[in-house]
């Protein structure tokens, strides 16, 4: 689902911020991203959300090449794909269920099957008693579990999630991180940055990407 070989990024200033990275990430595996800030994190989804492109090597996502020149190929990938960004980007003077409709906008559904499916991704949330309130009503992690939801309203075939437990303390960093995982099934794979490695270190299913000055090794866990 995602295939890297020899995948680097550098910024338009010079700064190489990924060095050949080689990885590869199958349907439905959870995947943690971490590193030191400043180390290549959030560029590496930027790549897989096709915000950015290799500047060399070949990149892969869901069969499509990311690469310039192929926008309308790459924004059909994008539907496929559910990011939850740390700026959460609703919309105010919107409902919860109105900015979950959002996300779904260009996917061609019927009016009647968006209600549905946001309502579904609300409730999964454990938000469906907070739909019609605006969003800036809503606390941080509820405004947090609204991004969620439109994230995974799709029903993506990828969940990326950057650094979703910054702000959060402890508890809520751990159901927000669960909530995450409750999303990967045989056709999804949630790939989730994170600064909380004590949150993560004992996890038995999971692959664990570690990123540092731009290169990443690679270490998978659990039932092969
Ligand atoms: N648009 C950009 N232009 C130039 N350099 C950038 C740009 N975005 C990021 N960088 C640089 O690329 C490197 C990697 O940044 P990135 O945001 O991917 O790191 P990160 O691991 O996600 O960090 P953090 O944990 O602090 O969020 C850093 O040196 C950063 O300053």
């Amino acid at each position: 689902m995602i295939e890297a070989n020899k995948v680097s990024l550098r910024y338009a200033d010079n700064t190489l911020a990924l060095n050949e990275v080689d990885v590869k990430i199958n349907p439905g595996e959870l995947v943690f991203i971490t590193g030191p800030s400043g180390s290549g994190k959030t560029s590496l989804l930027k790549l897989l959300m096709g915000m950015e492109y290799p500047t060399a090597g070949t990149l892969k996502v869901l069969g499509q090449p990311m690469k310039k020149g192929r926008s309308g190929k790459i924004s059909r990938i994008r539907r496929k794909i559910g990011p939850v960004f740390q700026e959460f980007k609703l919309i105010e003077g919107r409902t919860a269920l109105e900015n979950v409709y959002i996300g779904m906008r260009f996917l061609g559904m019927s009016p009647r099957k968006m209600k549905e499916y946001a309502t579904t991704a609300l409730d999964r949330v454990g938000l469906a008693h907070k739909k019609l309130s605006p969003v800036e009503k809503l606390s941080w992690g509820e405004a947090q579990r609204v991004a969620i939801a439109r994230a995974v309203a799709r029903k993506p075939h990828l969940i990326l999630a950057d650094e979703p437990t910054g702000n959060l303390d402890h508890d809520n960093a751990v159901k927000i991180l669960e909530l995450l995982k409750s999303f990967r099934s045989d056709q999804t794979a949630v790939i989730i940055t994170t600064h909380a490695t004590h949150l993560i270190e004992d996890e038995k299913d999971a692959t664990f990407l570690y990123v540092n000055k731009g290169s990443v090794s690679i270490e998978r866990r659990g039932k092969e």
